[in-house]
């Protein structure tokens, strides 16, 4: 049997953009009782801005404030984070993710994220969605490295939420190895 988990973890959902992170943290951490930050959320209330009016100043001062959001959130445990698609570009971010969470990467089907998503509101694809291909070559070796645990979202949402609370019962009895 392996280490047991530490119960005080952060539950975090990486992934790309438009694969389900936020609606699915919403409902995980409502069926576990638990506080639910969306960084995207968390950030446009603390700017009092949309994440497309930040990165009107550019992708690196969205970054910045991205990071400085995740160190804030992360502090919060135990909490369930659901993080922006690209939060996985900042190694830092991701050195603050390991030491206290665990990490899920939600890996959705491209063909199903551009059937759902309004590309207007996600700056890095706006005006050009197959863009979207560029990045997934990109990020899923990230995805892959930071991640504890990969689930498919391409069912129901109610059948993923259930996948990752069984691996979260899972974890906690046998512990993550
Ligand atoms: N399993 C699913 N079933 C139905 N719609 C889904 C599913 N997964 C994601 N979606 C839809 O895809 C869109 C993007 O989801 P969202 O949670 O905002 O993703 P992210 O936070 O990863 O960008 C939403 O409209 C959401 O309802
Ligand atoms: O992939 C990215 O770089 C981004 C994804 C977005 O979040 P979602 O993954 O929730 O769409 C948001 O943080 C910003 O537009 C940048
Ligand atoms: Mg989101």
């Amino acid at each position: 049997m392996g280490k047991r988990m530490d119960t005080n973890k952060n539950i975090v959902f990486i992934g790309m953009p438009g694969c389900g992170k936020s609606s699915i943290g919403k409902i995980v951490a409502e069926r576990l009782k638990l506080p639910f930050y969306d960084v995207d959320e968390y950030i446009e209330k603390k700017a009092g801005k949309t994440i497309k009016e930040i990165f009107q100043h550019g992708e690196e001062h969205f970054r910045r404030i991205e990071s400085e959001a995740i160190r804030e959130i992360s502090q919060n445990r135990p909490s369930v984070i659901s993080t922006g698609g690209g939060a996985v570009k900042v190694p830092l971010n991701m050195k603050i993710l390991r030491e206290n969470s665990v990490i899920f990467f939600i890996n959705r089907p491209i063909e199903k994220i551009l059937q759902d998503i309004d590309i207007s509101v996600r700056p890095l694809l706006a005006g050009d969605a197959s863009k979207i291909y560029e990045l997934y070559q990109e990020r899923y070796p990230l995805y892959k490295k930071y991640c504890d645990i990969e689930v498919m979202n391409d069912r129901e949402f109610q059948d993923v939420v259930n996948k990752i609370i069984r691996f979260l019962g899972k974890m906690l009895y046998d512990g993550l190895e």
